[in-house]
């Protein structure tokens, strides 16, 4: 069985309090973007392991073991014991990207093992066993447009569409620890709502809807704010990093012709439009 998992943008980020577990109280908007990861899974008929990991595509640093997708199998089969399975994951996504492609990876594979073993889980369950796994990561079980807030877990769904507009979206070869990303924040709560400002008309975003790590991110990799400024030039009606970084993406309208731009040496480097949301 065969999935497709996507990756994510956010759209403004709010870092609004440090609370008493380390973690961080924040307000977001999740919207999915379709890059795509491949995530396959077929009964494993030899051997003794309970599962076997095949990877392709992008690196993911780390073992297999600590690979998201492997994470998700085990949380299932600890609860329902699941036959041993063979995972194929191809990653197009880049890591380290503010893009959620790991926590993609991972709520997709929580669909799918609950596609093929039959487990009858509800979204509601699989978004519970998803939090386990990445404070993400849930936003992925149902996959529409997301307003968050808590540690970026507690949800309620947005009537907000991107239909129509290009994304333009540029990842330099840069890992921006989340981690560190956050330790580096001064938190504080915004003078209006997200909520609010993403009511407004995409042309008035720019100038109001803040991703607050910029603010720690961008004097540390200026390469980073750089590629913010080029999207400007090049005629976006809004652009922002993504997440912690390290990934800028510009929103431009219909018609508009995305030039060529060269960022550099191994830079990603991804244009689309968003259709039927
Ligand atoms: C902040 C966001 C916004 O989208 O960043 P990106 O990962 O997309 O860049 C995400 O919510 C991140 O989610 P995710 O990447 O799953 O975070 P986790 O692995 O759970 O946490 C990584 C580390 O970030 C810090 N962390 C994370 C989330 C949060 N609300 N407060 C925190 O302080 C913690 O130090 C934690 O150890
Ligand atoms: N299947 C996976 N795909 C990507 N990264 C993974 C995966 N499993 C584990 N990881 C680890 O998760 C970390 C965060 O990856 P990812 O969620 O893609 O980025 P981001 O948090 O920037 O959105 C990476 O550093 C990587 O080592």
């Amino acid at each position: 069985m065969l999935t497709f998992p996507n990756a994510k943008i956010n759209l403004g980020l709010n870092i609004t309090e440090k609370r008493p577990d380390g973690y961080h109280n924040l307000e977001t908007i999740f919207y999915p973007v379709p890059i795509e990861d491949a995530l396959e899974i077929n009964i494993l008929n030899e051997g003794n392991g309970k599962f076997r990991l095949h990877q392709a595509g992008l690196e993911i640093e780390g073992e297999a073991e600590s690979n998201l997708v492997v994470k998700a199998y085990k949380l299932l089969d600890d609860r329902f014991n699941l036959p041993p399975v063979e995972i194929h994951l191809f990653k197009h996504i880049p890591s380290g990207a503010g893009l959620g492609g790991g926590s993609a990876d991972a709520a997709f594979m929580l669909k799918l093992l609950n596609n093929k073993f039959e487990l009858g889980l509800p979204d509601d369950t699989l978004e519970e066993y998803a939090a386990k796994l990445g404070a993400d990561c849930a936003f992925f079980i149902r996959n529409r447009p997301t307003y968050a807030e808590g540690i970026g877990n507690i949800f309620s769904p947005l009537p907000l569409s991107l239909k129509g507009y290009q994304i333009w979206l540029v990842k330099p070869d840069i890992f921006v620890s989340t981690r560190d990303a956050f330790a580096k924040i001064k938190p504080h709560h915004p003078e209006i709502s997200l909520k609010e400002i993403a009511r407004l008309p995409v042309e008035e975003w720019n100038g109001r809807m803040v991703n607050d790590f910029e603010e720690s991110v961008f004097p540390q990799f200026p390469a980073i704010g750089e590629i913010k400024k080029e999207m400007y030039r090049q005629g976006a009606v809004y652009a922002s990093m993504s997440g912690s970084g390290s990934s800028v993406y510009g929103l431009f309208k219909e018609d508009a012709v995305l030039p060529e731009v060269d960022f550099g040496e191994k830079v990603f480097v991804y244009k689309s439009q968003f259709t039927d949301i």
